[in-house]
């Protein structure tokens, strides 16, 4: 493997697009948040927050039924669509056609969420970010990749990345083995980690921000908001990815000076994502 390319300031302001001037809520994209179940709705508020604070025009999250009233008051700018079951998701259904979705967050493991994830991905036609529990499901049933689009994005921490890829002894054989994964089903893997790495093919990036801070509950819901948002305002996956972790990092950056690493939090992340944006037009 060549050396992985690093994602620093000078390679994110060639990839980074203000907002126009003329921009209104319909041209800033449309992304769809599909996650939570009973007692995980959070995953799926901070990831819609997350995407709402990253710029698109709007944001819709289809969640199980008990998350309505959670998702409308945590965060009233997200519309939110609810599946038939209470506690899990059984049958994902939308009457519009998002720019981008980013799913799994907290949807757990039950058949009949296995089964609606299936479904889901016969019918859909947007880009896509998988996280967590969607990848533990496509793990539990690798014959599904093939139904996954080209260009998705997919965002495993070393734990799910296992479980898609099997075991490791090396580092190098980790990277050997993601590149293979992300050349057999032609999708960019961001591989979270410090640092994280985004594979694409042969092509592997190496991101500069970030520090342990990251390591708190939901900071990787937050980035599939963050990626999800950014594939929603037309970035190409690739950039979307590379943006979205260099972002997500940057926050930690930004904040550690006033948080300290054991006060900061997933919400901190989306609290300073003004102050990193507002960064990049310095
Ligand atoms: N507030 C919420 O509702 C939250 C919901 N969450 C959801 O909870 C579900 C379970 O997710 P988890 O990720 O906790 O469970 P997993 O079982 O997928 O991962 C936990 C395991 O991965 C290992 N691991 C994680 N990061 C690692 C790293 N950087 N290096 C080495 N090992 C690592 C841990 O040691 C542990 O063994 C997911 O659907 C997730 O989205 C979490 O995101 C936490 C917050
Ligand atoms: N020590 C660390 N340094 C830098 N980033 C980290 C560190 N630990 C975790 N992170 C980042 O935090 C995020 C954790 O994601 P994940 O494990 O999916 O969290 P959750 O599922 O709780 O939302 C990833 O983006 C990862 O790269
Ligand atoms: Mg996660």
């Amino acid at each position: 493997m060549k050396n992985p390319i690093p994602i620093d300031r000078a390679a994110i302001l060639k990839r980074y697009k203000p907002v126009a001037t003329n921009a209104h809520k319909g041209i800033q994209g449309h992304a769809l948040l599909i996650g939570g179940s009973y007692g995980k709705m959070g995953s799926v508020c901070l990831s819609s927050k997350a995407a709402i604070k990253t710029g698109c025009g709007l944001v819709t999250a289809f969640v199980p039924k008990c998350g309505y009233e959670i998702v409308q008051i945590s965060i009233p700018e997200v519309m939110v669509l609810t599946d038939e079951k209470e506690k899990y998701l059984s049958e994902i259904h939308y009457d519009f056609i998002p720019n981008a979705i980013g799913i799994g967050m907290g949807i757990g493991q039950e058949l009949p969420t296995q089964k609606a994830l299936h479904d889901f991905l016969l019918k859909n036609k947007s880009p896509l970010v998988i996280d967590a529990d969607a990848l533990n499901i496509l793990s539990l049933n690798p014959k599904w990749l093939p139904l996954v689009p080209q260009n998705t994005i997919l965002t495993p921490h070393p734990k799910e990345l296992e479980r898609l890829i099997g075991k490791w002894t090396s580092d190098e054989e980790k990277m050997e083995k993601t590149i293979a994964f992300s050349k057999t089903h032609n999708v960019i893997v961001v591989m979270k980690g410090a640092p994280t790495h985004i594979v694409a093919g042969e092509t592997v990036y190496k991101n500069t921000t970030g520090n342990p801070a990251l390591a708190t509950a939901g900071s990787g819901d937050v980035l599939t908001g963050i990626i999800t948002s950014l594939l929603a305002q037309s970035y190409t996956p690739l950039d979307a990815a590379l943006l979205g972790v260099y972002l997500h990092g940057l926050t930690a950056d930004i904040a550690l000076p006033e948080t300290g690493h054991e006060s900061f939090i997933a919400s901190t992340i989306i609290a300073t994502l003004g102050k990193a944006f507002l960064s990049l037009a310095k």
